[in-house]
């Protein structure tokens, strides 16, 4: 499957939106941090927004959701367009039902991780999954530094995957640049969000050349 570069809007100018989701129509998809003030300790933006975002944005949208009772909010996220919604096994009740409702509304399931939730818990949950997101951060800010504790949790979850057959994409979120993105890559991951690296960089697209290069290189599957 390759690997791919989400680059978060997190570290956008929200009053350039459009013009800043433009700057990204060579990375593999934009990714939208949804915070609730609940879930974590910062607010962004919901769904009125998201709705706007995936009508104007040159790639698919994956949406990711630090919210309280995901149960209730994800679907709506499908709906909207979104072409993946991730949401926190901390948060879900049904993480199954809720996973088969994505899917069922046309987006593919993700289920995320803090840094502290171990994968194996989740293992059986694979064929209900599109993708996982391993935290590499703690959620809820851009801009914070790579978790390399959760190197050991990104290759059990690689190992899982390719146990299960399946084709499950394995997402990191937090702190990727060009020095952390090669040992995330050789750990299993292959889906990359970056915001502040990406946006902080005096060229994008270069920046997500650079980024897609170094972890394709690094990438051992
Ligand atoms: O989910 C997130 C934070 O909770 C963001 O996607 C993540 O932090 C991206 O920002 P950066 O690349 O600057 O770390
Ligand atoms: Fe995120």
């Amino acid at each position: 499957m390759g690997i791919a570069i989400h680059p978060s809007i997190l570290s956008a100018d929200f009053t350039n939106l459009q013009r800043d989701l433009e700057a990204i129509s060579t990375a593999d998809a934009a990714h939208v941090d949804v915070m609730d003030n609940h879930f974590v300790p910062n607010l962004t933006l919901g769904l009125p927004i998201v709705e706007r975002i995936v009508e104007v944005c040159p790639v698919p949208v994956d949406a990711h959701l630090m919210i309280a009772d995901p149960d209730r909010w994800a679907p709506a996220y499908a709906e909207a367009g979104a072409a993946s919604v991730t949401f926190h096994a901390e948060a879900a009740a049904a993480p199954v039902r809720l996973a088969r409702e994505l899917r069922r509304l046309g987006a593919r399931a993700a289920l995320a991780l803090r840094p502290a939730t171990p994968i194996e818990p989740f293992v059986d949950l694979l064929p209900e999954l599109d993708m996982i997101l391993v935290m590499t951060v703690e959620p809820g800010f851009g801009g914070q530094s790579f978790i390399d504790a959760t190197l050991g949790k990104i290759a059990r979850a690689r190992a899982a995957i390719d146990a299960s057959g399946l084709e499950v994409r394995l997402q990191i979120d937090g702190g990727v640049s060009r020095s952390t993105i090669e040992r995330a890559a050789e750990a299993g991951a292959d889906v990359f969000v970056a915001g502040s690296a990406v946006y902080g960089a005096d060229d994008i697209a270069g920046e997500i050349a650079a980024l897609r290069a170094l972890g394709a290189a690094a990438c051992g599957h």
